[in-house]
């Protein structure tokens, strides 16, 4: 990560006493001391109140209170200090792995795949959008899937038809906070399927470009299921920062997600992680786990390509009956566990972009604490 200016009105010794504790505080997704990290931005003392200014550079948000604590742990058995005050932001970098132009206004791309079908890739993508934005970012989520189109479904926003202001792009719709765009909201399931490959790839070129996208940290897309000639196009026309791959533990499953991985390697595009879905289920009768699809699947493909295991989601009915009924996981129960195994994905994925490549410029946007 570049040099980053701290702003520090303190003086020695206070200042290396201060900077040593808060590097001794390791971020766990960074893996790196917070002045490393180039999260500590501000210093200053008002008559015995520290002030410090944090900036995340992936979203957390759920783990600012624990941060927060600790931090005023480390630094309250300082003589020179009764009281810290913190203040935390969020500047999500641009990351762009490729030679193409980036979208106006979206940050960054996550494309969400699967080497096969029906492994929950479009579960993960909406969840994994909407714990993008409880963690603090903007988000956008384009369905790409466009034999398949469900994201109008599991968003709840199946009614919604794009309209347009300037005649040139349309309006996204809005849900659960995030932005959304599908080709389902203009064709029908049948009108699609008889779409061939280039046809479907540019039409959906298209509409991520003539889409009015707002300010985003990242845009999730769906993508078709499969690694076949629509994958690689959009791959290559749509500028990926990095993608994720789906797989469920088998190995039949596994080899596809093999597959999407050398795909992605192909085109140059970071491999961000492996989420294992339906990883193990709780018997609802006595509450022990079962493996239905076998276990280590996904740890085993991770390992191998070296990347990482981003998380483990159970098979679990409520997963299915949330989605089903337009309010994912992470929005119908956000204090559940599925809800906190999700966040801790999207913690893990952001934070893997940041590992895997180089951020470019940065937006500063402070939040108090
Ligand atoms: N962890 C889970 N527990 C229970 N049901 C799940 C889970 N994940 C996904 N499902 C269900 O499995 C089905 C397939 O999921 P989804 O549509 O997300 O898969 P997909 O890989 O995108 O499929 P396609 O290849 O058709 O696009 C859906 O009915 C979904 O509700």
């Amino acid at each position: 990560m570049s040099e980053i200016e701290i702003r520090n009105s303190l003086s020695e010794p206070l200042s290396s006493q201060v900077l040593e504790r808060l590097e001794g505080l390791v971020d766990p997704e960074l893996e790196q001391g917070l002045v490393s990290a180039g999260m500590v931005r501000a210093l200053a003392l008002d008559g015995r109140c520290l002030q410090v200014g944090l900036l995340t550079p992936y979203p957390c948000q759920s783990q600012y209170r624990d941060l927060v604590m600790t931090l005023t742990n480390r630094l309250s058995d300082l003589p020179e200090i009764d009281e810290v005050e913190c203040e935390i932001g969020l500047a999500v970098p641009s990351i762009q792995a490729g030679s193409l132009a980036p979208i106006p206004n979206i940050r960054n791309v996550i494309a969400v795949s699967s080497g096969k079908g029906g492994v929950g890739k479009s579960t993960t993508a909406v969840n994994l959008a909407l714990a993008l934005a409880a963690e603090g970012a903007r988000v956008g989520v384009l369905d790409a899937d466009i034999y398949g189109p469900s994201v109008p479904i599991m968003l709840g926003c199946t009614d919604f038809r794009p309209t347009s202001t300037d005649g040139k792009t349309m309006e996204p719709a809005y849900a659960h906070g995030i932005a959304a765009m599908s080709m389902g909201f203009m064709v029908t399931e049948d009108n699609a399927t008889v779409w061939r490959g280039p046809m479907a790839a540019g039409a959906l070129v298209q509409l991520v470009n003539e889409t009015r996208w707002p300010e985003l940290d990242y845009l999730v897309v769906d993508m078709p299921p499969g690694t076949g000639d629509i994958q690689l196009t959009l791959s290559q026309k749509i500028p990926v920062s990095g993608a994720v791959v789906v797989t469920t533990p088998q190995e039949i499953a596994t080899a596809d997600a093999r597959k999407g991985i050398t795909m992605f390697n192909k085109v140059n595009i970071p491999v961000l992680g492996i989420v294992e879905n339906m990883s193990y289920h709780l018997c609802s009768q006595c509450g022990s786990k079962e493996h239905p699809f076998g276990t280590g699947g996904g740890l085993a493909t991770a390992n191998r390509y070296n990347v990482p295991l981003l998380g483990e989601l159970p098979l679990n009915v409520a997963v299915r009956e949330h989605v089903d009924s337009g309010n994912p996981s992470v929005v119908a129960e956000p204090d559940g566990d599925i809800s906190a195994a999700y966040r801790a994905i999207a913690r893990k994925t952001a934070a893997s972009l940041l590992h895997r490549s180089e951020p470019q410029d940065l937006a500063i946007e402070i939040t108090m604490e």
